[in-house]
């Protein structure tokens, strides 16, 4: 297979797969490790590498999810709060075998867009997205609405914002991947 063909599989093959479907299988810190690499060769504007990751694995799974759903019951009690979602806040770190935070780091003199660093940790992400996808590894970026608070609990340094977490597990559903409209109807080309 040419490394086209492969890398063409590779992101036709990615997914989100989410930690209702993980099973109990450890993933090796090797694979962890090879994630976190790649993402680091991600493209990035006057080389500002303005992401930054918090691993969560073991017990601080259960700390996380214990915060988040605290943080959650605190802010809608009695403002449209859900039970349901109040135990996914809870659980999903423990069903999950490695969450990842995803964090921005804002260039110190901000000579580049918010939105370009963001763009730079988000292709960081799409690298390692790719890289549990290769292994075999399910895994999803989750936005929650709490994410401003997050802040709290991985008490970030001046200029960081929490993105998001980076949910991790093998799986053994077997699970299509999802559509999309055909290119053609989100490209104008131009030639004269
Ligand atoms: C920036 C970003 C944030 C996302 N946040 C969520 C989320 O909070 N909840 C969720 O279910 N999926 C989230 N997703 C994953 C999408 O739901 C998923 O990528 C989409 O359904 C397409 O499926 P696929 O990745 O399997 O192709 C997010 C994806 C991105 C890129």
């Amino acid at each position: 297979m040419s490394i086209i063909g492969d890398v063409t599989r590779l992101i036709e093959a990615r997914k989100a797969v989410f930690p209702a479907l993980y099973i109990e299988k450890n993933i090796p810190t090797s694979i962890i490790n090879k994630m976190l690499s790649n993402a680091n060769r991600a493209p990035t504007h006057k080389l500002t590498e303005p992401w930054r990751f918090k691993v969560i694995r073991g017990d601080a799974r259960a700390r996380l999810g214990n915060f988040m759903s605290a943080r959650y019951k605190k802010l809608y009690e009695g403002n449209g709060f859900s039970e349901r979602k109040f135990n996914k806040l809870r659980e999903n770190p423990q069903l999950a075998d490695t969450v990842i935070a995803i964090i921005m780091q804002r260039d110190r003199e901000e000579r580049i867009p918010e939105w370009e660093e963001i763009a730079a940790v988000s292709m960081a992400v799409q690298n390692m997205w790719l890289t549990a996808s290769a292994h075999g590894v399910g895994s999803y970026w989750s936005s929650p609405a709490l994410i401003s608070h997050l802040g709290d609990f991985f008490k970030l340094e001046e200029g960081q914002k929490c993105l998001g977490l980076f949910y991790m597990g093998y799986y053994e559903e077997e699970i299509p991947v999802s559509k999309r409209g055909p290119i053609e109807e989100k490209v104008e080309w131009l030639d004269k």
